[in-house]
């Protein structure tokens, strides 16, 4: 079964579009075990637009953004990130995609606790200019051959200032807030100009204020910056500074909500129950 969701093709041929999933299908396991999360669902995320992903518990939210950002397979289907069909690259070619063109945000902040916060933000762009290199490419920082990174200082001091993590570069995670430490996970997920920025319950663990202001640097970066935001979420406070909400059930999105408020995502969340 297709979701009534189609791509549009207009903003396709016109190469808006950061990410499309076109009738992805995702069964976990085989025979009388099987459990089919995704039933065939298509959507189309555009450049510059923050979506949120919402829908009831074991609705298919997370395994949708994981099939989306590569980090499970699909059953069927096929995704294509910044133009590249990702379901049909190599284990090594999506790692490395990954890494350059995309950007993650979860919800228990994944930072490395040995590494002070800008080690951390550096962190991912560094991989990717370490792989770069090896390739022969010209880009980077420095041209040492040691610490080259796919990044431009200019644009680490814009993200670390607008996050307001100057003051914290030096620390590790362990001596930073929750909130701190995610506006760090972001910074580092934001470093790579990502094609899309995928985040899954990214204020889950943080208290209404520190999510506030995770969720209005996201919405910033989509504003400012023209990052491409894609989030799933429990929370209608969250969906609501998204462009628009999508709405899963029981693998398959079954609603589609532009411009959404508090209330809206309420009344729609209650439809989807009742
Ligand atoms: N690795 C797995 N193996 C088997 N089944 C899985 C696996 N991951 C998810 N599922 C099943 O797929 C369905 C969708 O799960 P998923 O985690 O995507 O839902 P969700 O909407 O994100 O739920 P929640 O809001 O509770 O996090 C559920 O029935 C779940 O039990």
């Amino acid at each position: 079964m297709s979701s009534p969701i189609a791509p549009p093709t207009a903003e396709h041929v016109r190469g808006d579009l950061a990410a499309i999933a076109t009738n992805v299908v995702k069964t976990y396991g085989t025979g009388d075990g099987a459990v089919t999360a995704l039933r065939g669902v298509s959507a189309a995320f555009a450049r510059g637009q923050f979506t949120a992903i919402m829908g009831p518990s074991g609705s298919g939210k997370s395994t949708f953004l994981h099939c989306l950002a590569g980090l499970d397979t699909v059953t069927s289907g096929t995704v294509v990130i910044g133009g590249v069909d990702i379901t049909a690259l190599s284990r090594t070619r999506l790692t490395r995609l990954r890494r350059e063109r995309m950007g993650f945000v979860f919800q228990s902040f994944n930072l490395l606790p040995m590494l002070t916060a800008e080690e951390n933000i550096r962190l991912t762009a560094r991989l990717a200019g370490r792989r770069a290199r090896r390739a022969g490419g010209a880009w980077g920082r420095r041209g040492d051959g040691v610490d080259q990174e796919w990044v431009d200082q200019e644009w680490f001091d814009t993200i670390v200032d607008a996050l307001g993590l100057r003051g914290r570069l030096r620390h590790r995670p362990a001596e930073m807030s929750g909130g701190q430490q995610q506006r760090v996970a972001v910074a580092r997920a934001l470093l790579t100009r990502p094609d899309v920025l995928f985040a899954d319950e990214p204020t889950g663990n943080l208290d209404s204020r520190s999510g506030a202001e995770v969720l209005g640097f996201l919405r910033s970066a989509v504003d400012s910056y023209r990052q491409t935001v894609v989030m799933v979420t429990h929370d209608p406070v969250a969906a609501a500074h998204a462009d628009r909400v999508l709405f899963l059930a029981d693998g398959t999105i079954v609603d589609e909500l532009a411009a959404p408020t508090i209330d809206a995502v309420h009344a729609r969340m209650r439809r989807m129950e009742g």
